[in-house]
C-alpha cells in the first residue's frame, strides 16, 4: 500500500490531523523518568531500578494501567533485549484477533513483512526468541506455562508488524523515548531518500493542547494499492482500522515540498542528516 495526495498540497501544510497510536511503549531507560501513558517527563525524580510503568496523573493511570496489566507485559523476563518492541506487540495483541488469519497483513491493514524478515536466519531466531517470551508471559498471566509444542506464530507475526511499522518517538531535543505504531493513515506511507513530507510528535499530558493540535487539519492523503499488493488486498477491507488509545504520543505529517494531487507522499524513515549512501542502503528496498 502507499499513500497519495487527495488534492494539491502547498509546502508546509499539515497533511494529517494529530493521530493517536494503536500501541506504544517507552524504552526501558525512560520507564522510571517518563509517564508510560503520555510520555511526558514525571515531576518526581527517577526511581532507580524501576521496571514497571509509572504515570503523571490519575487520568493517564486509569487509561493505561488496565491495558498494561491485561497485556501480560509484567510477566516478561527482566532482561529481555529491546523489551519496548515486546511490550508494544503484547499491547497490540489485545486489539487483534487471537488467530492469525493473514500472515502477510493483519486485519487492521498493517503489513507484517513476515516472510521477508524471517528469511534471514539470524533475524528469524531473534523474532522467535521474542515471540516465545511473549507467549510465555501470556500463559504465565493465566497461571500456565508454555509447552515446547506451543505455536507462537501469532506472536511472531505481530512482532514482525511492530518491527515493520513502529516509529521512534522523539522528544523536542531529539531523544528517542520509545516506539509507537499508528494506523494505516500513517503506516501506509512509504520511505523515500528524497521525501516530500516529514512527521513530528506531540507529546503532552492529557487535557494539554499543544502547538499544532488545534490546527483542525484533515487527512489529505488517501490509500492506493501498490503494484506489489495489486490483487492481494483492497483498501476497503481495512477502512475501519483498529481502535487505538485515547492518550499517547500523537503524530502529525507535514509537507516539505509542493505535492500535486495523486502524487505519492513519502517520508524518510531515518535521519536525513546521515550520509545519503548509508540510509538508502540500510533499508534494502531494492
Ligand atoms: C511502514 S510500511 C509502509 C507501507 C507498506 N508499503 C505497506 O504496503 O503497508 C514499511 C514497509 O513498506 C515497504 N516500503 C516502504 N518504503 C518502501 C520503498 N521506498 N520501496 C519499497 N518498499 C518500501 C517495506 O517493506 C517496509 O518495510
Amino acid at each position: 500500500m502507499e499513500m497519495r495526495a487527495k488534492q494539491d498540497i502547498e509546502i508546509g501544510d499539515d497533511i494529517t490531523p494529530p493521530l493517536l497510536p494503536l500501541s506504544f511503549s517507552l524504552h526501558d531507560s525512560f520507564l522510571s523518568s517518563h509517564c508510560s501513558s503520555c510520555f511526558s517527563p514525571l515531576s518526581f525524580p527517577p526511581l532507580p531500578h524501576h521496571h514497571g510503568p509509572l504515570y503523571c496523573s490519575a487520568a493517564c493511570s486509569s487509561s493505561h494501567s488496565p491495558i498494561s496489566s491485561s497485556s501480560a507485559e509484567s510477566f516478561l523476563p527482566l532482561t529481555c533485549p529491546r523489551s519496548s518492541d515486546l511490550r508494544t506487540a503484547l499491547r497490540l495483541l489485545l486489539s487483534l484477533p487471537s488467530t492469525c488469519p493473514h500472515l502477510h497483513r493483519f486485519t487492521n491493514g498493517l503489513l507484517t513483512n513476515y516472510l521477508k524478515l524471517t528469511s534471514s536466519p539470524d533475524f528469524a531466531a531473534q523474532i522467535r526468541q521474542g515471540a516465545i517470551a511473549m507467549a510465555a508471559a501470556r500463559k504465565l498471566r493465566k497461571g500456565l506455562s508454555l509447552d515446547q509444542g506451543d505455536d507462537v506464530l501469532l506472536e511472531e507475526a505481530v512482532l514482525c508488524l511492530v518491527v515493520t511499522n513502529a516509529v521512534e518517538v522523539q522528544d523536542e531535543s531529539g531523544r528517542s523515548l520509545g516506539i509507537a505504531v499508528y494506523d494505516p493513515s500513517f503506516s501506509w506511507i512509504n520511505h523515500s531518500c528524497s521525501p516530500n513530507a516529514c512527521y513530528r510528535f506531540i507529546v503532552s499530558p492529557p487535557n494539554a493542547t499543544s502547538f499544532g493540535e488545534d490546527s483542525g487539519s484533515a487527512l489529505r492523503i488517501v490509500a492506493s494499492i501498490s503494484e506489489e499488493n495489486f490483487g492481494v488486498c483492497s483498501c476497503s477491507e481495512y477502512d475501519k482500522g483498529t481502535e487505538g488509545y485515547k492518550y499517547g504520543p500523537k503524530i502529525m505529517v507535514r509537507s516539505i515540498k509542493r505535492i500535486k494531487k495523486g502524487e505519492e507522499v513519502c517520508v524518510s524513515y531515518t535521519d536525513l542528516l546521515q550520509p545519503k549512501s548509508m540510509h538508502c542502503v540500510s533499508f534494502n528496498f531494492g
